[in-house]
């Protein structure tokens, strides 16, 4: 175990157009240190994750996380950024300077505010994280990327229809029980599988409901070393971790496989001896009911071409043998670009401490988190384990 998570907070995501990047970072911030029970003055790194990429004039952001609190003047800060795997590049980082004794606590914060950006806009900034050269054309925005991905997985292994419709109605019957997720509607199977008014296509065979929200909202942790964690009131360790960067450009890979979310998921289990089936819940990254699927496959969770069949016989739901997402995922609970991967820690963490509410899954004692940035480019893998 190389460190520990013994504090956290999450905002409620949503959209929050009265808000500030500024008062969602210093908000995040100030209950993260409270929850640890430390006093700033005891940070001493702080780590920011913020995409931006054109939603915040403001594209300076790491010294806001001081105004905080005075005491945190004068501490090192610095914005961490991996598109959508923001947040987790920042928690890794964080575990890193525990890890080499830089630091004895990390205050790690991810923040995003997209709603408030016009419609085209949101689509052009999201699409700044694929290789412009060649899918800066793609319409829709980032749904053009994953809506060419659905058609070439279509194409290879027929059409999966029913089980994108049945992970969208998976995250979605999940997400009415999370307290900080932006959509907490149960919207059903018919209805996220049936083209309607209300839900359209958006790109290849991706419909509205196959697509994560555009969301507002922070989240942050604080990480200490595993001997300090043991002394503190609660504490979730990093068993292992791995990142594994690809190509940027889709031509260069096969991008029906996501070989670098294969990779990071085979060295954090490997590091941490572990199998799949050893863990009790994952949190993984359904920016697209597609990647969800992929990622199944992915993780080792089922064959190549058969990730259906996690979805279609339920292995993935609430009570099936492995929960995915049972926060709502991104898909309900929102995907505010540089908080998601903070908040899927958090999120954990609060499983494994039986903090989770009305989304606990039982007994819960591991849980893997998958964050990727592009498509399937930055891929993240965490795996948390309560400590007491
Ligand atoms: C970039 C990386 O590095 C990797 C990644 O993670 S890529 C992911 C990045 N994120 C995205 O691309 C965001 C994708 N999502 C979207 O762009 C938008 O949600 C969307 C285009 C799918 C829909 O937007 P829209 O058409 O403008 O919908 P909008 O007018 O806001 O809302 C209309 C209705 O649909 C609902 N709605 C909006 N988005 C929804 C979604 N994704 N799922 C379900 N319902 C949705 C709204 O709640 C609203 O419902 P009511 O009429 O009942 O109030």
């Amino acid at each position: 175990m190389t460190a520990a998570m013994v504090g956290w907070a999450h905002l409620p995501f949503g959209k929050h157009s009265e808000e500030t990047v500024e008062n969602l970072i210093v908000k995040a911030a100030s209950k993260a240190i409270d929850d640890a029970g430390i006093s700033p003055e005891d940070v001493d790194e702080i780590l920011l994750g913020h995409f931006n990429a054109g939603f915040s004039a403001q594209d300076f952001t790491a010294s806001l996380v001081l105004q905080a609190d005075d005491a945190l003047r004068f501490k090192p800060a610095t914005r961490v950024e991996n598109a959508c795997a923001t947040g987790s590049a920042a928690v890794q980082q964080g575990v890193r300077a525990i890890s080499s004794g830089d630091a004895k606590f990390v205050l790690v914060v991810g923040v995003e505010q997209m709603t408030t950006t016009p419609g085209p806009e949101i689509g052009k900034n999201l699409l700044k994280a694929s290789y412009l050269k060649e899918e800066g054309d793609i319409p829709a925005g980032f749904a053009g990327v994953f809506g060419k991905i659905a058609d070439g997985y279509f194409q290879k292994y027929g059409d999966q229809s029913d089980a994108l419709a049945r992970i969208a109605a998976k995250n979605h019957k999940n997400g009415v029980a999370n307290p900080y997720a932006q959509m907490r509607k149960d919207l059903g199977f018919d209805f996220c599988r049936a083209e309607s008014e209300k839900n359209p296509f958006v790109a290849g065979p991706l419909k509205r409901t196959d697509c994560s929200l555009v969301s507002d909202g922070a989240a942050a942790l604080v990480l200490t070393d595993p001997a300090t964690a043991l002394g503190m009131k609660k504490a979730v360790a990093f068993r292992s971790m791995a990142h594994v960067q690809d190509f940027l450009p889709m031509s260069k890979r096969d991008i029906l496989k996501f070989e670098g979310c294969s990779k990071a998921w085979g060295a954090a289990l490997g590091d941490a001896g572990l199998a799949l089936d050893d863990l009790s819940f994952v949190e993984t990254h359904d920016c697209f009911t597609i990647a969800e699927l992929i990622e199944y496959e992915a993780m080792g969770l089922t064959k190549e071409g058969e990730g259906a069949r996690a979805a279609l016989e339920g292995w993935t739901e609430m009570d099936g043998k492995l929960p995915v997402n049972p926060s709502g995922g991104l898909k309900a609970k929102g995907h505010p670009i540089g908080a998601t991967g903070v908040s899927m820690h958090v999120l954990s963490a609060m499983q494994l401490t039986g903090e989770a509410g009305d989304i606990q899954v039982k007994d819960a004692e591991l849980g893997g988190i998958f964050n990727m940035g592009g498509a399937a480019v930055a891929n993240y893998v965490s795996i948390l384990q309560a400590m007491k």
